[in-house]
């Protein structure tokens, strides 16, 4: 550890280093390194060697806080450039701005955002992916049972909610073999491959040709996809950045390759762990069901209304103990002091890279009731609605506000108002919060509540999730089951008793 940092509590390098060799996801190393730090000794900051370098991991609330709100003391770091996963999304898009660049490029994603969400879109798709469930592993109709790889189908999912909502694009992903989805779904593994990923150099040292190919096809695709857009504009994100005269050429890229990768992965790892916690707890399942059999009925269209978290809060409580068990970002990018600063009692030096531990946060004892356990009941107000509502509108009005940096007022909101928001933040907090939080929730929204008037489901027997949710280890630090498999029995039958 260099000097300059010695002061700070730090995780034992070699088992810290080998849980990356042998691709034990982030969760594991929250679970084995960080949380104990916390809940034991009472740490709110961990010093790390990550991606070549010493980082510190935070995971107290409140200094998570001051520097996810405090973004001018903290600026994001441009990653290197070797890298396959900076190779698709480049450097120029809004996730690694700051400063003006970011202030100019975040409100042009933020507006693209608040286009009306496309529901029926959404809805179309829920009854694509309820077709290709009962369609699939039919068993004879005494056991009219299918399991499904769902991990695999939401992915399907969410590349189709994206090819939709941000490029009007239909990859048709879920109903047919799509080539886009499969080029994809192979430069997961080459661009989250351990030792490249804790070794950044190696990409020079040892050259993967045949990955870098099929990354240059994959962004072939993407900007070709750019490239109809301008000839067929419609009402779709990417329409919107390009009708804006603000983004440059290669951020217009960047921007499209950066929305696909933070809203593909994230979502559909979403989608998988809500299937997960509602197999593994039953009742719930039951509660979530009924409420939405009594509010949407069976067969009518769910509608932006219907779907609201005061029309749907135990749906809305559900979603949100999905994203506090396993949030799909289990920690933002790096940020990086500019000066000399105090976090707690630890002095962090200038210049240290700093990442903000969302998982780990979510899973503190000091922080939560009983963390491991799985509670919605935890987001919901006695009276049945959803507590953090109103302080999800005041967040929106804070986020907005902050664009323009010290705004006392709303500051002093957050701070008496967003007690559950300080604990929950799954898409991060402050200024540089996800954009399309409102685009990945009404999908999840659309998406379950269509699944629960339909099917009821468990884990099937010998889940490799029996346990314990699973995670694949992932570069970029997100968190997602792998190899999910669920087992959907149809609620009706249809006419001639057969379901598939
Ligand atoms: C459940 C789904 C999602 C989760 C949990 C999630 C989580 C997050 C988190 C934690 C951040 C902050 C990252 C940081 O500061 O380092 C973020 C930022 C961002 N997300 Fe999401 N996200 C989700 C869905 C999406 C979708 C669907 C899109 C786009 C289609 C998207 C686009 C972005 C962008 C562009 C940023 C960067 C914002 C900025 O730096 O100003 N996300 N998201």
């Amino acid at each position: 550890v260099p000097a300059h940092l010695k002061h700070l509590p730090t995780v034992p390098l070699w088992p810290w280093v080998w849980s990356y060799l042998t691709a034990k996801p982030d969760t594991y190393r929250c679970q084995r390194f960080l949380i104990p730090m916390m809940d034991k000794y009472g740490d709110g900051l961990v010093l790390t060697w990550v991606v070549g370098q010493w980082m510190v991991q935070v995971l107290d609330p409140k200094m998570l806080h001051h520097i996810l709100m405090n973004q001018g003391k903290f600026i994001k770091i441009t990653p290197g450039k070797e890298t396959m996963i900076t190779e698709l999304i480049g450097t120029g898009s809004v996730i690694f701005a700051s400063g003006d660049d970011w202030k100019r490029q975040a409100p042009v994603i933020k507006q693209a955002f608040s286009l009306p969400l496309p529901i029926p879109a959404f809805v179309a798709l829920a009854k694509n992916a309820i077709d290709v469930v009962k369609n699939t592993n039919t068993i004879p109709r005494e056991d009219a049972t299918h399991r499904v790889r769902w991990s695999d189908l939401a992915q399907r999912i969410a590349l189709d909610g994206l090819g939709l909502g941000l490029y009007g694009h239909n990859f048709d992903a879920v109903r047919k073999r799509s080539s886009f989805a499969e080029d994809y779904k192979k430069l997961i593994p080459a661009m989250s491959s351990p030792p490249y990923v804790l070794f950044p150099q190696l990409e020079r040292l040892v050259p993967r040709p045949e990955e870098h190919a099929r990354l240059d096809r994959f962004v072939g695709s993407l900007v070709d996809l750019l490239h109809s857009k301008r000839d067929n504009p419609g009402n779709d994100i990417m329409t919107f950045l390009l009708n804006n005269q603000e983004l440059t050429e290669v951020e217009l890229r960047d921007n499209m390759a950066t929305l696909f990768l933070a809203g593909h992965d994230t979502t559909s790892g979403a989608m998988a762990s809500f299937m997960y916690f509602l197999a593994k707890n039953p009742k719930v399942q039951q509660t979530c069901r009924a409420e939405v059999l009594r509010v949407l009925g069976t067969t009518a269209d769910p509608t932006l209304a219907t779907l609201g978290p005061d029309s749907l809060p135990y749906l809305h409580a559900c979603i949100h103990e999905t994203l506090r068990t396993n949030p799909p970002g289990s920690s933002t990018t790096p940020r990086t002091a500019q000066v000399d600063v105090m976090l707690d009692k630890y002095l962090i030096p200038a210049g240290t890279p700093l990442v903000s531990n969302i998982h780990a946060m979510q899973h503190s004892a000091r922080v939560w009731e009983e963390p491991e356990v799985f509670r919605p009941e935890r987001f919901l107000t006695a009276d049945g609605g959803a507590e953090d509502h109103n302080a999800q509108a005041k967040g929106q009005a804070f986020a907005t506000a902050a664009l323009g940096e010290n705004d006392a007022k709303a500051r002093e909101d957050v701070a008496t108002v967003l007690k559950l928001k300080e604990r929950w933040m799954p898409f991060s907090v402050g200024p540089r919060k996800c954009p399309a939080r409102n685009f990945a929730l009404y999908e999840m929204r659309t998406v379950t509540a269509m699944f629960l008037r339909e099917f009821e489901w468990t884990l099937p027997e010998g889940s490799i999730h029996e346990d314990e949710i699973q995670n694949s280890f992932f570069a970029f630090s997100l968190s997602l089951p792998h190899d999910l498999d669920i087992t959907f029995r149809p609620l009706r039958q249809e006419d001639d008793g057969v379901t598939a």
